[in-house]
């Protein structure tokens, strides 16, 4: 044995059985956990993981490897479905990195491992492995850019992460050596306060279920979750991984189900609900009320009557709805889309589990785009956040690696060293992937801001930003503090076999608006000029709307006014964005006919042109997405919000004409100052319609007036839903304030004819 740089016993020769047993006896006498790290061929690396599992003595069905491999004795994921791993608990995961290592399933797979138990890490040679390339790195190499493109420093920032990061055990397998044995004893370890069990005035749930509790955090939650006893509440359960959000909620299913309630538990996966089930199941057994199923078939049922049972979240929103269902629990909420935890707010009770973070794989939607609504919502929402660490121990050192190697917990400055900042204290800069590097203070305030604010924003992201050859990043700051920062992607610029390609129906990587001019809106042309698309913009939230946002946006296309042919974005519309885009000269060209997964939200797409070729790309499209509007909002965007639709429809930047013969003219006259019907000639009315919401300062409508003629005039939504939703007395009422609309639109547009027929009527 020889002793290490950093202290740490080195033996000399390899022993990976040996290696394994000494870090599992560590991470078991601190129920923390330890990484192992075997660096070089993929072959020997699966080797000595096989050999990690003997020396650590760890059966069979608690180990898990994720890998594109197959025919292992042992539980095997493909690291595209890593995501079926959050929420659980196993002692030795292995992450084979060889291929198509993505940072998202290291940050999904780290949080599953167990006190005492070892997460493995099976690397190529960690000299190599920044410039060795896999398919992840093809996925950034987006065209015009070839791999060889790609930069490796999201690797090389996490290699040097591994080599100074305690608790990381770090082996070559070329040269047969332990370079560090990940020996680590001087853990920090923090009292967890003792649970207390409520008194029985105070309490709803059973006392056994508060003795089941670990944690006085988990006590704390359980107590929240006595609010499911009655309809109307939502309880919010966060916690970072592993601080027993899970178990408390099936604590609470189970005290529901012993007085008789229905429990519908929903997750994306069922296996990501388990632990609410087993603590469930324990719980009503020893309560004696048990009465069939188990937490292996997802569902229990209770000598009360009472049950739960595991449902699919396509189905769990129907099913919570249904009379039979008292409470609904949502497990890994955050992993889920947006529109489908709308979907469960006609529950009459609904807790939501959710990690503080999401980030780390799971998704941010819910903290930046559903929770607003929860809030706006009929249910009166309590929330409980959970602290203290249960999986494992506090102090953890694979915990704090994985959160400094993904950048788990960046952060925006504080608010404080940023409340003054206002366009005119602000200097403008270009991060590069080097400096930000260099400086791991500004990358943390960079990558922070992106996290907080973006739903979309996860540790792929930061690979993306550190390597990926087609992105760059500028930023405002204040103090030197990051206050704005915006992340570009330049698209276009493609040669005419690849827009060929595009035109057939073939995909290519990246050129996100590119591709939907080619392919979905048959413009062959649309991938020749270059564009540069604001894939992230934000604005840090103490000083949004301070005009810091449209700063950063001006000295963009000051920047690029003479490198490029357009600015562009596409984004979850709602009308906030929307009209910020437009007050920076962005016109909308495009609104989705599909909802984002994530957000539930349709996109939009829009330009800012900076050449004459731009132009012209904006021109067209302008000119495209206002003709073919009317029939797509009648049709797969009849449900689209008519708040979205008209500022869609006001941020488009173009001359509209509705171009109405002297019968139509007639027809709309009659309707509005005389007795004539809309239903003789809806096509007309539409145009009006368009052409009043594509340039509403021209007649003055009220924004009721305007959302009538979306709905029922473009949406084509039957008289007695418009007029439920709009708030009119009757039908009748809504009929003749459709009419009203159109009396403006009459003076504004009419001619001398219109005119000359309407005054018959005054
Ligand atoms: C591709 C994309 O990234 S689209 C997504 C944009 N980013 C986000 O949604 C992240 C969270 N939001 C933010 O960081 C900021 O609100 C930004 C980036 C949208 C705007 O930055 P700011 O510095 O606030 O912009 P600025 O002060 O120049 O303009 C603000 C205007 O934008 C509009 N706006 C945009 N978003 C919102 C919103 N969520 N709520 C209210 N107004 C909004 C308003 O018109 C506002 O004007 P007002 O304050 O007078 O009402
Ligand atoms: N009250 C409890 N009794 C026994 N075991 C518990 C209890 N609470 C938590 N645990 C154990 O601790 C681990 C983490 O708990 P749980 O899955 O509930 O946490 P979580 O915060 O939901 O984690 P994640 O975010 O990863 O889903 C699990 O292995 C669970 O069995």
């Amino acid at each position: 044995m020889t002793r290490s740089g950093d202290g740490a016993r080195r033996p000399d020769t390899l022993d990976s059985e040996s290696l394994a047993a000494a870090r599992r006896d560590e991470a078991m006498a601190t129920n923390q956990r330890r990484l192992l790290v075997f660096a070089g061929d993929r072959d020997a690396g699966i080797d000595a993981a096989f050999d990690v599992v003997r020396g650590a003595d760890v059966p069979d069905d608690e180990v898990t490897f994720v890998t594109s491999r197959e025919g292992f004795r042992f539980e095997r994921l493909d690291p595209r479905h890593a995501s079926s791993l959050l929420g659980t608990t196993r002692t030795v995961v292995v992450l084979d990195a060889h291929e198509s290592f993505s940072p998202n399933a290291l940050g999904r797979v780290a949080g599953a491992v167990d006190g005492g138990g070892l997460l493995v890490l099976l690397t190529p040679s960690l000299d190599e492995w920044a410039s060795h390339r896999d398919s992840f790195d093809e996925r950034l190499a987006v065209p015009p850019f070839g791999v060889d493109d790609v930069a490796g420093r999201f690797r090389a920032r996490l290699v040097s992460t591994l080599r100074d990061h305690p608790g990381v055990a770090l082996v070559d397998l070329e040269n047969q050596t332990v370079e560090r044995d990940g020996s680590y004893t001087q853990g920090i370890s923090f009292e967890t306060p003792v649970p207390s069990i409520p008194r029985d005035a105070d309490r709803r749930f059973p006392r056994r279920a508060y003795e089941d509790c670990l944690t006085a955090d988990q006590s704390d939650a359980l107590s929240a979750l006595e609010a499911l006893r009655r309809t109307g509440q939502a309880v919010v359960v966060e916690a970072d991984r592993g601080r027993g959000k899970s178990s408390a909620a099936g604590l609470a299913a189970g005290s529901l189900a012993a007085e008789g309630r229905t429990v519908v538990v929903t997750a994306p996966d069922e296996r990501n609900a388990a632990e609410v089930f087993v603590r469930a199941e324990r719980l009503l057994s020893t309560l004696g009320t048990l009465a069939d199923g188990s937490a292996d078939d997802y569902h229990l049922s209770a000598t009360t009557g009472g049950c739960i049972s595991y449902v699919p979240p396509t189905e769990a929103g129907a099913a919570a709805a249904s009379a039979e269902t008292d409470a609904l629990v949502v497990d890994e909420a955050a992993a889920l889309p947006v529109r489908l935890l709308e979907s469960f707010l006609d529950t009459p009770a609904v807790a939501f589990c959710t990690t503080v973070r999401g980030y780390e794989g799971a998704g941010r939607g819910f903290a930046v785009r559903f929770r607003d609504r929860l809030d706006d919502s009929d249910h009166d929402v309590s929330s409980v956040r959970l602290a203290d660490p249960i999986r494992y121990a506090a102090g953890d050192p694979v915990e704090s690696w994985a959160f400094r190697a993904l950048l788990l917990d960046a952060r925006p400055p504080v608010d404080q060293l940023v409340a003054d900042a206002t366009p005119e204290t602000v200097s403008y800069r270009t991060l590069t992937p080097d400096d930000l590097l260099a400086d791991e203070h500004r990358l943390r305030e960079a990558f922070g801001l992106l996290v907080l604010a973006h739903y979309r924003t996860e540790p792929d992201d930061l690979a993306r930003l550190l390597d990926a050859p087609n992105l760059t990043l500028r930023a405002l700051t204040h103090d030197g503090r990051i206050v704005s920062v915006a992340l570009l992607a330049r698209e276009g610029g493609l040669d005419a076999e690849t827009r060929r390609h595009m035109y057939d129906g073939g995909r290519i990587r990246g050129n996100m608006l590119p591709d939907v001019f080619t392919s979905q809106l048959r413009d062959e042309d649309a991938g020749v000029p270059v564009g540069y698309r604001v894939m992230r913009i934000a604005t840090h939230h103490a000083v949004r709307s301070s005009g810091l946002g449209s700063r950063l946006l001006s000295e963009i296309r000051a920047e690029f006014e003479t490198d490029a042919d357009y600015l562009g974005v596409g984004f979850g519309a709602t009308p906030e964005l929307l009209s910020f885009w437009r007050e920076n000269d962005y016109g909308c060209v495009h609104l989705s006919t599909t909802r984002n997964d994530t957000s539930g939200e349709y996109s939009a797409l829009m330009l800012h042109p900076l050449s004459d070729l731009g132009r012209e790309l904006h021109d067209r499209h302008a000119d495209w997405f206002c003709d073919r509007i009317g029939d797509v909002l009648g049709d797969a965007l009849s449900d689209l919000d008519p708040d979205v639709a008209r500022a869609a429809l006001a941020a488009a930047d173009t001359d509209y004409d509705a171009d109405l013969s002297a019968y139509e003219w007639r027809v709309v006259v009659g309707a509005s100052y005389g007795p004539g019907l809309y239903t003789t000639a809806p096509g007309a009315f539409r145009r009006l319609a368009l052409a009043h919401l594509t340039s509403p300062g021209r007649a003055s409508l009220s924004a009721r007036a305007e959302r009538l003629l979306v709905r029922k005039v473009l949406q084509t939504r039957p008289w007695p839903d418009v007029a439920d939703e709009l708030d009119f007395h009757s039908t009748a009422q809504a009929m003749r304030a459709l009419g009203d609309a159109y009396e403006p639109l009459v003076d504004e547009y009419g001619g001398d004819a219109a005119r000359e027929e309407r005054d018959r009527f005054l």
